[in-house]
């Protein structure tokens, strides 16, 4: 099985406002694809009803060959835009929790994550800065052995040095084996690493599209196409 996510017509309103307007794409297994579009566009409505915490209205949506439901949430490890982690634990504490909560934790994977983005175990996540929490919050995302990350903003606080490591750290992840839907604004950090973008405009999907195309076929990043066909829109 090749599609990892499915969307046909899908549909979703919210305060009698169309926040996504029938949707339709596919997710082919081991591609990283970045989810571009400006503010309100729908990026994190739609990583929410994948991950089942939003309900459609309408259209069908599939993980991994399955129906949303329970079970299609055990198939995704999921980094939302807001810290959800309690502020009295220690990160080890949060390490723990992830643990028990998933069958999927690789603990010893947990501790690499935390050498390579510089994590202190022993720290209180009450006292982490905004990009600290993004580097933890990464962490336990990619300590689970899923099919499918999706990842809502996970790079905003983050300086470009660990930036630099955490791409190498996704890209490492990545192996072909898994697949990686990716909600950013800094296109300029992770363009050399997607395989495929999906643009959105007002719950509209204008664009999908290999990476690799775009820059054959227009002579532009990534980037610079986001800016040519927003500025338009
Ligand atoms: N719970 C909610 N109640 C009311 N409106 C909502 C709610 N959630 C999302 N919206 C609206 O849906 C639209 C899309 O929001 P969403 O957060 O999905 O956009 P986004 O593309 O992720 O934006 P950003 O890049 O700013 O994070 C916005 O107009 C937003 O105000």
């Amino acid at each position: 099985m090749n599609k990892i996510v499915s969307v046909k017509g899908l549909n979703k309103k919210i305060n009698k406002k169309q926040i996504l307007n029938n949707l339709s794409f596919e997710i082919e297994k081991g591609r990283i694809v970045g989810l571009l579009g400006p503010n309100g566009a729908g990026k994190t409505t739609l990583l929410k009803i994948l991950m089942n915490i939003y309900h459609k209205d309408s259209g069908h949506v599939e993980i991994c060959g399955l129906p949303l439901g329970y079970e299609t949430k055990q198939h995704i490890s999921y980094m939302p835009e807001n810290n959800h982690l309690f502020p009295w634990m220690k990160i080890n504490d949060a390490i723990q929790y992830y643990n028990d909560m998933f069958s999927d934790f690789d603990i010893k994977r947990a501790d690499e994550l935390c050498v390579i983005l510089n994590i202190n175990k022993e720290e209180n996540i009450s006292s982490l800065s905004k990009g600290g929490k993004e580097r933890l919050l990464l962490m336990l995302t990619f300590a689970r052995n899923t099919n499918l990350y999706l990842l809502d903003e996970p790079i905003g606080g983050i300086d470009p040095l660990t930036r630099k490591k955490l791409i190498k750290t996704i890209f490492s992840t990545a192996n072909g084996e898994c697949t990686i839907l990716i909600s950013t604004h800094q296109l300029y950090d992770v363009e050399t690493l997607l395989d495929d973008v999906l643009f959105l405009h007002n719950g509209n999907l204008i664009l999908l599209d290999s990476a690799e195309h775009i820059r054959e076929e227009c002579g532009k990043s990534l980037e610079e196409y986001y800016m040519e066909v927003f500025e338009n829109a």
